[in-house]
This record gives C-alpha cells, structure tokens and sequence, in this order.
C-alpha cells in the first residue's frame, strides 16, 4: 500500500500519508495540493521527443527540464531586480506544480536571469495604492508559491548568483540547499523591518528551520542583511562559490542529492516541513485578512512610499 502511494501521487502531503499511515488524502491537511504522478501517457511521449523541453509560457520565468537528468532549471527573467509580481507568482506556482507532476522530474534548479540579483522579493508596487481585495488576490499568490515551493517533493537547489532580500530570501531558504555568489556586494535576508512591515510567521518559521531560533529572532528584529560570507556563518547559506560557478556547482550538487533514493529522501522532508506547512493551511483566510489590514493601513502605506521613494534616490 504504501509503496503504491508513493508511485501515484506526489508532493510532500503525498509523501508524509506513507510516513504517518494517514489513511485517507481527506484528513491530511498537507494532501491538498499533492497531484496525480504516475504514469501518464502524455509525458512518456514528451521524453521521447525532446532531451531538454522549455515549458514556461511566462517571458518572466523559463523553465527547461533535461528528461535524462531528470533535473529542471527554473530561472526568474522579471526586469530590472526579479520583483515577485502577482503574474510572477502566478506563473512560479504553476511551473512548480507542473514539474511536481512531471514523472521525470526529480529535481530542480532556481536562478536568476539577471547578473547581479536574485530576487528583490516581492513587488513593493503590488502593496501600494491598491484596493484590499487585491491585497488579498496578491498575499493568497504569496502563500501558493510558498506552498509549492516548501511543499515540493523534489529536491530543490537554490544557485543565488545575486542579492537576495526579503521574498527573494524566503524563496532561497524554501529550497533544499543554498549555493551563493561570493561576491561582497551582494546580501541575503529577510529586512522587511526596514520596510516598517513584518514578516508573517511562516517567513519566520521558515527562516527558523534553516538557522535557528535565536538567529532569525536577532535577524528578524534589525531586518538584518548578511553578506554571503556572514550567510554561511549563520547558515542562512550553505556554501559560496566564485561567482562564474554558481550553477555549475548548482549542478553538481543536484546530482549529490539525486543519489538517494527518491521515496525516502521525501519522506524525511515532509515530516521535517509538515508542521510548517500546516501551521499556514489552518490560517491561510486569517493571514489573507492580517495581511490585508494591516498593509491598507496609512501608516504602512506612508511607510512602504518613503522606502520606495529612498530606493529611487542615486546610490553613493
Ligand atoms: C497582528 C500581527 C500583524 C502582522 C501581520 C503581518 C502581515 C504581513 C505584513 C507584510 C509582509 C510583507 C512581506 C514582504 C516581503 C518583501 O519581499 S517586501 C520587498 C523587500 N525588498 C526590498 O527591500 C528590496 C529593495 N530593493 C533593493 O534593495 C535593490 O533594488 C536591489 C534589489 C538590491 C537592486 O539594486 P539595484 O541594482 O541598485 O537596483 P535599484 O536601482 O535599486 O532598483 C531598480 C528599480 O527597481 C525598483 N525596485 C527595487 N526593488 C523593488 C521591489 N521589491 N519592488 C518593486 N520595485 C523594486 C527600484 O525602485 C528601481 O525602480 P526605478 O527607480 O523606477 O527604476
């Protein structure tokens, strides 16, 4: 039974049904978005024809998927800094559940198009100026792509090949493991402090999962940016390399990761994330609606303009 389980369905609620002999997908909170796996013709087919399929509709994300690997790289192309815009998010999350349903698939690469930033995290235009039910439209298309992203089955590499704040950081440390560029310019964090806004709580139990308690609680307060040097001292990140390596190193350690077995390797991840996890789906209206007060209110919104209004001042 159990080895049935883990051949048609995928996802991390899949994966933890086996583990915890949840009997039924309907009182796992975590199933709901597990997907059908295996087999499926369509892709048998697929294989044959193409090594390498480009399937991103998006010219803000491509997404190229190497069937003899089994290993995607998914690469964010949003103009100038990578800000997580709704249409991003939208598109993250629905590449990221078609390669969870992609039977080759086992792993995937994320990076950035652009030279010198990863992400700038989520697109502060998307808070300003908006009527609440597009605060609620945009905040229910952060937690998707969290969801996806910290819920995927596969094995997840984050090539940080740039700067990489707030949402940027939060999709890093969603992945399995951090590579980082070495360069100095670049920082790594969560600074919505900085922005006069807070992190929600599954920002901070994610951070929390990667480095601790008393480190997310000091980096969280200061809004704190580390340079990948100082990253890997906290373990926000697991390793820098030199710049011009960072997806080749990407690579190799994919292929590290990809020697386990696949049934057990998820398994493991889906009972360290559950919890996490669950934590967001019993609240995910509630958080909707404090996300929505709380960044309609004018303090935040003269707040989020002063920041905006700084970031557009020339740089010394
Ligand atoms: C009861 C309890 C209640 C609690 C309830 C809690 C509710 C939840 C509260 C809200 C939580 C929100 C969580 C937020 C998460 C975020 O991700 S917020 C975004 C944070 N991001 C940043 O601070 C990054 C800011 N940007 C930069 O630091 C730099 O731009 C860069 C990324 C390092 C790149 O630098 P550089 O190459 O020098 O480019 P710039 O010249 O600075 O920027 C180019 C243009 O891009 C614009 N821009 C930059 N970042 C953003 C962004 N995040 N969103 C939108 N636009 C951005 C920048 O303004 C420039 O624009 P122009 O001047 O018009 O060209």
């Amino acid at each position: 039974m159990a080895a049935l389980l883990l051949r048609t369905s995928r996802g991390l609620g899949a994966c933890l049904r086996v583990a915890t002999g949840c009997p039924s997908p309907s009182s796992c909170v975590v199933a709901a978005w597990s997907s059908a796996r295996w087999p499926r013709e369509g892709a048998v087919a697929w294989r044959t024809h193409a090594q390498v399929r480009h399937y991103s509709s998006s010219d803000k994300l491509s997404i190229d998927m190497d069937d003899k690997t089994g290993v995607a790289v998914l690469k964010l192309s949003n103009p100038p800094v990578n800000s997580l815009s709704l249409e991003l998010l939208t598109e993250l999350a629905i590449g990221l559940d078609k390669l969870e349903m992609n039977p080759s698939c086992r792993g995937v690469i994320m990076t950035s198009a652009h030279p010198h930033i990863f992400s700038a995290g989520l697109d502060v235009s998307e808070m300003m100026g908006k009527p609440t039910e597009h605060y609620r439209e945009f905040w229910r298309a952060v937690q998707e792509m969290w969801l996806k992203l910290y819920g995927s089955s596969l094995v997840t590499i984050a090539a940080i090949n740039g700067s990489s704040p707030a949402g940027g950081c939060l999709m890093a440390m969603c992945c399995d493991y951090r590579l980082m560029a070495d360069n100095p310019k670049y920082s790594i964090g969560l600074n919505e402090t900085k922005l006069g806004i807070v992190a929600p709580f599954w920002f901070r139990d994610t951070m929390m999962g990667v480095v601790g308690t008393r480190v997310t609680e000091r980096s969280l307060q200061l809004g704190l940016m580390y340079s990948p040097a100082e990253a890997v001292h906290v373990g926000l990140v697991d390793r820098t390399v030199p710049e011009e390596t960072v997806f080749e190193e990407a690579r190799t350690e994919m292929a590290r990761w990809l020697k386990i077995p696949d049934h057990a390797r998820q398994i493991t991840k889906s009972m360290m994330r559950k919890t996490t996890i669950d934590h967001l789906l019993a609240q995910r209206d509630s958080d909707i609606s404090n996300f929505a007060n709380f960044i309609s209110k004018d303090s935040i919104q003269k707040s989020l303009t002063a920041y905006m209004q700084a970031l557009r001042q020339p740089k010394k």
